[in-house]
This record gives structure tokens, C-alpha cells and sequence, in this order.
């Protein structure tokens, strides 16, 4: 608990000229680590699908001091798109630094609605897709001894109601994540991989998702884009934010974990769920 509230030995300068790929970087953590980025001076390669939404944060990118900028445009849940976006850091940079897989893909905060092919389709997009990138990241993160961070969720720990879909693609990056950096040790493989539990975060779509049953105030995605990044340069094995609220929900689920979860449900407003 303590330890991850230690003073930390990280410079601004460790991200400058460095290459690092961002997704989901149209809106939300995701654009917030771009801008972050960009004013470390670094290399930035973006994706999201939309298109404007990515033209206008490369854009204030370059306007706060990004080395370079640009973006490519696809949904995640194309099985074809995790190589391009490789190939363009490859043909573009010649490598790679930092690989930070942030996107995710739309899930309702609602009862199960049992519609298996929704859940088949956001596996393929928050978790299917960070291993294809990962996968054809890695020749250059072993070259860069470079840095994975994986962004990820209480709801990846602990599962509250809700987030049936959305916190097994979350579960899923953990074991995946978690068995490859052992075998990166063992394989003497020199890349890092970060793995952020990130708690409640103001962004317009967790606001709009969850605000009218979770009475709880969002912690500031400002601060919570720069200890992502932080963490990553430092290869730290695992982030929380905000550190004392997600930290103290871990340890009560550690040695009391249906306690924990009547906290949870006794804590959200349920007349409030949009049932569909
Ligand atoms: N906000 C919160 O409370 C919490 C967030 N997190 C995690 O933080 C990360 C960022 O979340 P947050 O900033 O709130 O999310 P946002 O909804 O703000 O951003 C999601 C990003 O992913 C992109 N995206 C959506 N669908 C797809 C798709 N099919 N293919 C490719 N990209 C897609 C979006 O752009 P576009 O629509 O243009 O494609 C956008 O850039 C996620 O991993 C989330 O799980 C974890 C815990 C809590
Ligand atoms: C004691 C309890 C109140 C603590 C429970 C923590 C709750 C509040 C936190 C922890 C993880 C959070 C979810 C998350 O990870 C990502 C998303 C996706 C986004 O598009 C919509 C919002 C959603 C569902 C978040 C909702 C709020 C959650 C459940």
C-alpha cells in the first residue's frame, strides 16, 4: 500500500524523443496521455475510429511540442488492424518504445442482457486486440527494451454488477498480461509490462455511463493520463489510481471480499439502472 505511494524518481525528460503508440486516444485517458506525451516531446503514433476526433488531438499535439504526430483510423475489432498499425510504426520510426493499450469498446452499465455475441465481439476489441498488438509489437520492444502498459480496471480485479461483459475482457488482460511478463523473465526478455487498476476516472463516457448510480465523484483523468505514463517509464509491475481509494478496495476484497462486495451494491443508487 505504501509502496505505491512512495516519492518517485521520474523525469519528464525519460519520455522525450521516445516512440510511443497510443490507442484510444481520441477522447478520454487516452487523449489526455497524448497531450501528456506531446509536451514530453515525444514521437506519438494515435488510433481511434473516428477520424476528426484524431485529426484535431494530433493537431494539439503538435501545437504543445509533440517530436511528430499522426494517427490511424480502424476499429479494434478488425483482426487486421493491430498489423497496421505496427507496420506504420515500423516504416515510420524504424521502432518503438512504448506500447500503451488503452482502448475499449462500447459496454453499457446495465444487467446482463445476455447477448453473447456482444460479449464475443468486446473480447475480440479490449482484449484480443491487445495481444495482436502486443504480439506484433514485441520484435521492437525487445530491440528498445522498451515498455507495455495495459490499462486496466478495478472491475479487472473485483467484480461488481454491472460490467459482466466489460469486466471479463478486463480479467482476461490480466491473466494473459501476468503470465507473459513471467515469461519474459524467464526468456531473459528486457520489456516491461505495466498493468494500471484505475478506479473511477472523470471522462465524458464513464460520466455519462454510470454517474446517475454510481454517487461516487470521478477521479481527474488529467492526472490519472500522467501516472499511467509515469508508471510505464519507471516499469512499474502495476499502477492503481487514485492510489488510496482503489489500494484500500483491493485489501478489502483480499481478506474480505463479500463484505466488499454488499459495500459495492449497498453503495449504488439500483432504482436507478436502466433496465432495457
Ligand atoms: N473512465 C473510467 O472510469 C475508467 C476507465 N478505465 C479504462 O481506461 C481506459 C480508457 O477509458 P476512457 O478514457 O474512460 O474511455 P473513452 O470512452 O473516453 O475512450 C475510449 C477510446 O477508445 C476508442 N474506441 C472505442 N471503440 C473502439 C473500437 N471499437 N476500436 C478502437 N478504438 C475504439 C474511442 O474512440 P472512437 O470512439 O473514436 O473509436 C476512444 O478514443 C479503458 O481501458 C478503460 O477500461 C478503467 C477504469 C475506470
Ligand atoms: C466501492 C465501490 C463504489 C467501488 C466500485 C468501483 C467502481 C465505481 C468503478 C471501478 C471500475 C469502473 C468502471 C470501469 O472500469 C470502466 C467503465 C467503462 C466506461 O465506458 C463506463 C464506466 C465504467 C463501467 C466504470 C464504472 C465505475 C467502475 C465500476
Amino acid at each position: 500500500f505504501y509502496f505505491y505511494s512512495a516519492p518517485e524518481n521520474f523525469s519528464e525528460e525519460m519520455l522525450r524523443g521516445k516512440r510511443v503508440i497510443v490507442t484510444g486516444a481520441s477522447s478520454g485517458i487516452g487523449e489526455q496521455m497524448a497531450y501528456h506525451l506531446a509536451r514530453m516531446e515525444a514521437h506519438l503514433l494515435l488510433t481511434a475510429r473516428t477520424e476528426a476526433k484524431l485529426q484535431k488531438v494530433v493537431e494539439r499535439c503538435l501545437e504543445l511540442g509533440a517530436a511528430s504526430a499522426r494517427y490511424i483510423s480502424g476499429s479494434m475489432d478488425s483482426p487486421s488492424l493491430p498489423e497496421e498499425v505496427l507496420r506504420e510504426a515500423e516504416n515510420t520510426w524504424g521502432g518503438l518504445d512504448m506500447l500503451i493499450l488503452n482502448h475499449i469498446g462500447q459496454s453499457g452499465f446495465t444487467f446482463f442482457s445476455g447477448d453473447v455475441g456482444h460479449v464475443r465481439n468486446l473480447l475480440e476489441t479490449n482484449f484480443v486486440s491487445y495481444v495482436a498488438l502486443a504480439t506484433a509489437a514485441l520484435p521492437m520492444l525487445k530491440e528498445s527494451e522498451g515498455n507495455i502498459v495495459v490499462v486496466s480496471s478495478v472491475a479487472g480485479r473485483i467484480a461488481g454488477p454491472f460490467t459482466a461483459s466489460y469486466s471479463a475482457t478486463k480479467f482476461a488482460l490480466e491473466g494473459f498480461f501476468s503470465s507473459l511478463r513471467q515469461e519474459f523473465i524467464i526468456d531473459k526478455v528486457n520489456v516491461s509490462i505495466t498493468l494500471c487498476i484505475l478506479g473511477y476516472i472523470n471522462t465524458e463516457s464513464a460520466v455519462r455511463a454510470v454517474s446517475h448510480v454510481i454517487p461516487d465523484t470521478p477521479a481527474p483523468k488529467e492526472e490519472c493520463a500522467l501516472e499511467i505514463i509515469r508508471a510505464g517509464a519507471l516499469r512499474r509491475r502495476e499502477m492503481l489510481y487514485p492510489p488510496r481509494a482503489v489500494g484500500t478496495m483491493l485489501l478489502l476484497h483480499s481478506f474480505a471480499p463479500e463484505l466488499l462486495d454488499s459495500i459495492i451494491r449497498g453503495n449504488y443508487r439500483l432504482e436507478n439502472v436502466r433496465r432495457t
